[in-house]
């Protein structure tokens, strides 16, 4: 059963949609107004259901990041109902910057976000995907967008995820060293809940601080189904995602580059090993 406080599968989501809507200030304060719409997400999540969103804590933490680092492109694996996407898609706006692309895999999730998005005004800025992350990846790898590279990766998806979606990222070439920022939530050791800490899984920070060394031995635990005369991202710039699987590859399980390290910029922790109040962790590409 589990603490009733993070059952989900309730349709909480739709009930939070359905309230927004009907707040008599819809059209006079939070049309367009995406503070005044974060607000009430997190009004709601307070008084009414528990949601599984940033939180205005950790939300202003990485909303700093993006006014000391401008990055030009951000990229959300994980929209949910769009409380981070309207947060730091707004953010990213503010700082100058050109777009920010959300990808989630729940189409009802999605849904939502699209239209609390809309309501924030911030259609034109937000590209949100529908699918799983691996792919969305390579759809917009195909279509150029990240030609210059993805300057924040924001990554709030499946816990499991987080490792075989930077690796792709890592091997698309999608990361700058001395540029490219990574910021994962809730991927501290601390608390009870960790999703990550099986035996034979790595832990997300495990790579991202690890040496080439340790990363290396960490890719030799893994089969991986790596066709040998390709690489993978001239295969996926030319055909994206249906080119790279018919060439014998795995999008979902592509090894990772050892050779990339990252500094840590530092760790954020709320002091709450509540489900999804722990901590964001803040890192850079160094090397390549
Ligand atoms: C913790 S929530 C994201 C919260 C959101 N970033 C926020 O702060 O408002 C995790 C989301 O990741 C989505 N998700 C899980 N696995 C995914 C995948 N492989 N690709 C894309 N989205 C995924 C889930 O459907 C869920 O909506």
């Amino acid at each position: 059963m589990g603490n009733p406080k993070y059952n989900r599968e309730d349709g909480r989501e739709l009930v939070l949609l359905q309230h927004i809507f009907s707040l008599p200030h819809l059209e006079t304060s939070l049309r367009g107004n995406p503070a005044a719409v974060l607000a009430e997400i997190d009004r709601f999540a307070r008084e009414q259901s528990h949601l599984i969103h940033i939180g205005p804590e950790k939300g202003a933490v990485v909303s700093s990041l993006i006014a000391e680092r401008k990055p030009q492109i951000m990229v959300e694996l994980g929209g949910y109902v769009g409380y981070s996407t309207i947060l730091f898609g707004h953010a990213v706006r503010q700082a100058g910057g050109q777009h920010y692309f959300s990808l989630e895999i729940n189409p009802v999730s999605a849904a939502i976000a699209s239209l609390l998005i809309d309501l924030a005004g911030l259609k034109n800025f937000i590209t949100l995907l529908v699918a799983p992350a691996h792919l969305s990846l390579a759809r917009l790898t195909r279509q150029g967008v990240f030609d210059d590279g993805i300057d924040v990766l924001f990554l709030d998806h499946f816990k499991d995820r987080y490792l075989p979606d930077l690796w792709l990222a890592e091997n698309l070439g999608l990361l700058k060293p001395g540029k490219s920022v990574l910021v994962a939530d809730n991927v501290s050791r601390r608390g009870s809940r960790q999703e990550t800490d099986e035996p034979n899984k790595p832990h997300y920070l495990d790579w991202v601080r690890g040496s080439v060394e340790q990363k290396e031995e960490i890719l030799q635990r893994f089969a991986f189904n790596v066709p040998s005369d390709v690489q993978l991202a001239e295969m996926v710039r030319g055909g994206g995602d249906a080119a790279a699987i018919s060439a014998g590859w795995d999008l979902a399980l592509v090894p990772g580059m050892p050779r990339m390290t990252y500094e840590s910029l530092g760790q954020y922790y709320t002091g709450r090993d509540d489900f999804n109040e722990k901590d964001v962790d803040i890192a850079q590409l160094i090397a390549q």
